[in-house]
């Protein structure tokens, strides 16, 4: 789709925590330079998504004008209030939720789409709707306690051979520190996504710096 329409390196997924907490974890990183913020919580009702979402979207706007607000799973939500001009940009689809055609029908062609992903088989899948997709996540990194996708972990060596089969951006997720970042960012995915990196960080700000600064140094090697 569009190119340069948005920045995957520093990709933020909303984690535990009260509303005004995930707000302002979001705000937060997103001021420090998180080219994304993933509005996820399970389980959660449309209403609560709705508010949630639009609560999140609103401040990140306030203060990183260009960083994209996606909604997990609740494509209506996300299309009810793009349609209202909340400034939210898309949705992230799981393998279970509704299909990559659709939402790309309901939403149009400058929302931004992605996919959850995590074997090469998953990722030639994705391979078929390359012309209505934006991106993958590709996951579990490592275990992590925040989800059980049933999937193996990928590990570092797991990366180089999805990047070169993958025909669309490639973010990796799953129990990624930023210790992990610079590796990660020299495998050749797009960015790096984490939930407790920033739920559990008193300054996401100084995280969102540390990830960007340290993708870029990966880049180079
Ligand atoms: C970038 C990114 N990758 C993977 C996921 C998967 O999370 P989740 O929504 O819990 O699982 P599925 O619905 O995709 O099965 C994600 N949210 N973001
Ligand atoms: C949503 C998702 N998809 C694969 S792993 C994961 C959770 C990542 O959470 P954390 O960064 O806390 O390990
Ligand atoms: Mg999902």
């Amino acid at each position: 789709m569009f190119e340069n329409r948005f920045d995957l390196r520093c990709y933020v997924v909303t984690g535990a925590g009260s509303v005004d907490e995930v707000v302002h974890t979001a705000s937060a990183a997103a001021r420090g330079g998180a080219g994304v913020v993933q509005v996820r919580s399970k389980p959660i009702s449309p209403e609560a998504m709705r508010e949630l979402a639009s609560k999140v979207a609103l401040e990140v706007a306030r203060y990183s004008p260009t960083t994209r607000v996606l909604i997990d799973d609740h494509l209506h939500v996300a299309s009810s209030l793009m349609r209202e001009g909340l400034p939210i940009h898309g949705v992230h689809l799981g393998q279970d939720d509704v299909s990559v055609l659709e939402a790309r029908e309901l939403l149009g062609p400058e929302a931004i789409i992605g996919l959850t992903t995590g074997t090469l088989e998953l990722v030639a899948a994705a391979n078929e709707l390359s012309d209505v997709l934006d991106y993958i996540g590709a996951g579990p990194f490592r275990k992590t306690p925040t989800k059980d996708s049933g999937r193996p972990p990928i590990g570092l060596a797991g990366y180089p051979p999805l990047v070169e089969l993958s025909k669309v951006p490639i973010v990796a997720i799953g129990d990624v520190t930023p210790a992990d970042v610079r590796a990660l960012s020299a495998t050749g995915v797009a960015g790096v996504a984490m939930v407790r990196a920033f739920s559990e960080s008193d300054d996401p700000q100084q995280v969102a710096e540390n990830v960007v600064a340290n993708f870029e140094l990966g880049r180079l090697s």
